[in-house]
């Protein structure tokens, strides 16, 4: 029998799409993740899954900013970044957390590796629509997926800080789901698992507080419109939304507390909601 190249690339790539996940891990669970957590996410690396870690960092941006005495507020999920905000931003998401969580999945025995979106122009980004409004906050135009293969392929996890920048060098604040998801679809990863404080999306059902196993798209637009899905959970379910109409399959949504999550996750375990294109 002979393989061709073709048949090769093809299984790699069926490979690739088993073992690569995205997790975004939410700055509102981060401080509380048990060790557990972490010798989870090194026992699935030993097993040769490959996570991608972004990062968000929202309340440490916040109380570092309350410190310095510099003024925040957000618009409609998003921070308004001027260019003092901007650099209490890059210092908290590209040094303390993201080195809080490398030195956490070292002492675990994993093996992982910081960036931010700078380096390397892995986060390439523009402006938001409403720039005029929030300042120095980005949407994301490409993700330089080589680099993030390339940490992959030394058998490290890269672990992403949210920042972007663009060809004339300025450097942009993305919201850390957002950034999540771009990462998953232009890495053509089949699932973003979306680490936070709540056990998934909540909803009222004849006024007891449900965690929907599974939602569309249509009940989340919905639940935006009625005002069920508010705050910090608009960016995620927007974001989920996006990348599922490519080649990400599913987004869960799931509480870092509840033990070995991810591990129950890829083997399917019925857990938190499974955002799907249907
Ligand atoms: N329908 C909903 N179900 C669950 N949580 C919701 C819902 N709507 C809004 N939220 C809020 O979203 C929060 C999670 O978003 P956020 O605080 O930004 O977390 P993270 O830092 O993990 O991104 C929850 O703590 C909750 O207050
Ligand atoms: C533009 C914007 O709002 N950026 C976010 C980036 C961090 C983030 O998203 O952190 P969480 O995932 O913990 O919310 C911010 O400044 O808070």
């Amino acid at each position: 029998m002979t393989i061709t190249q073709d048949t090769l690339k093809k299984n790699n790539e069926a490979q690739k799409d088993i073992r690569t996940f995205v997790m975004k891990c939410g700055g509102s669970t981060l401080a509380a993740l048990p060790d557990a957590f972490f010798e989870d996410l090194q026992k699935l690396q030993a097993e040769g899954m490959q996570p991608v870690i972004v990062h968000g960092g929202g309340p440490a941006i916040s109380e570092n900013l309350a410190k310095l005495g510099i003024e925040t507020e957000f618009v409609n999920g998003l921070r308004k970044t001027t260019e003092p905000v901007l650099d209490v931003v890059e210092m908290v998401l590209a040094g303390s957390i993201n080195k809080q969580i490398v030195r956490r999945i070292q002492s675990s025995g994993g093996k992982a590796l910081g960036l931010s979106g700078v380096d390397g122009g892995l986060i390439q980004a523009k402006p938001v629509s409403n720039h005029a409004e929030v300042g120095h906050v980005g949407d994301v135009t490409r993700i330089e997926a080589s680099i993030i293969q390339g940490v992959l392929d030394m058998g490290y996890m890269p672990i992403i800080a949210p920042i972007g920048i663009d060809g004339d060098g300025q450097r942009y604040n993305i919201n850390a789901d957002t950034a999540a998801g771009a990462v998953a679809s232009h890495l053509g990863a089949s699932r973003l698992i979306v680490v936070t404080d709540v056990p998934g999306i909540m909803k009222n059902v004849n006024g007891v507080k449900k965690v929907l196993g599974t939602v569309a798209v249509q009940e989340i637009q919905d639940m935006i419109q009625t005002g069920e899905i508010y705050g910090g959970m608009i960016p995620k379910v927007k974001a989920a939304i996006e990348c599922i109409q490519g080649k990400v399959k599913e987004v869960i949504i799931v509480d870092g507390s509840e033990p070995s999550v991810l591990s129950r996750v890829l083997q399917g375990e019925v857990i938190g909601t499974r955002i799907v294109r249907m």
